[in-house]
């Protein structure tokens, strides 16, 4: 083991920021899956830029997603999530989470995997719609079965988070835990990319 592939928690980071290169790292998943907020700790402990698409479109425009969707349709804002996330992927050394939507669109899904290091955070029904329940700003489950739609979203969307380049269980343990297994399984991703 070198210097920069050590065990401790400091050197499995030191490992990935220095195998990554500039590269972006993108979340994805569903909603609930945690990509804004151990996203936010995953870039903290990479020291990278953490950017969340939901926070760069409602700055664009001005209004919160729930008034986008209401005010100029889900259409629309499909439109700012693909241009927002093309641009965002010039970047580099950043952590982006995208929102759940972002990765079931083709041209999104084909520029991610071209450009960036995707991570699926995977949980199941019951753990998204407890976390999701806590908020009500989620437009697409403004429905009259909010967990019905969920579980319909997980059937059209997981053949298409599946094709991230890794997969790690969002379990229900500290957000900064998420995180260390996001950064252990990057490693292991890593490692067997060439050079
Ligand atoms: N590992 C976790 N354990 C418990 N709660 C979590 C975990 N990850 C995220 N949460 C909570 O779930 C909710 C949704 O998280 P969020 O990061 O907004 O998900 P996403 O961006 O994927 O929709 C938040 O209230 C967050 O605090
Ligand atoms: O799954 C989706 O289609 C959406 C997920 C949301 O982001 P989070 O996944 O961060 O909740 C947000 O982009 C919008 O409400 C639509
Ligand atoms: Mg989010």
């Amino acid at each position: 083991m070198n210097k920069t592939d050590g065990g401790s928690r400091q050197g499995r980071a030191r490992a990935v920021a220095a195998r990554l290169g500039g590269r972006p790292l993108v979340l994805v998943g569903m909603m609930g899956a945690g990509k804004t907020t151990v996203g936010r700790r995953l870039a903290n402990r990479l020291g990278r830029q953490f950017i969340d698409s939901d926070e760069e479109i409602e700055r664009a425009a001005q209004m919160t997603i729930p008034e986008i969707f209401e005010q100029r349709g889900e259409g629309e804002f499909r439109a700012g999530e693909m241009r927002v996330i093309a641009r965002l992927l010039k970047e580099s050394d950043i952590v982006l989470a995208t929102g759940g939507g972002a990765f079931v669109n083709p041209d999104t899904r084909a520029l991610v995997k071209s450009e960036a290091v995707s991570i699926w955070l995977k949980a199941d029904l019951d753990v998204l719609f407890e976390r999701v329940s806590r908020r009500s700003n989620r437009p697409l489950l403004k429905t009259a079965d909010p967990r019905g739609t969920l579980e319909k979203l997980i059937a059209d969307r997981y053949p298409l988070y599946e094709q991230a380049d890794i997969t790690v269980i969002s379990r229900d343990v500290p957000q900064d835990n998420v995180a260390g297994d996001v950064i252990v399984a990057l490693l292991e991703h890593l490692k067997t990319q060439k050079a």
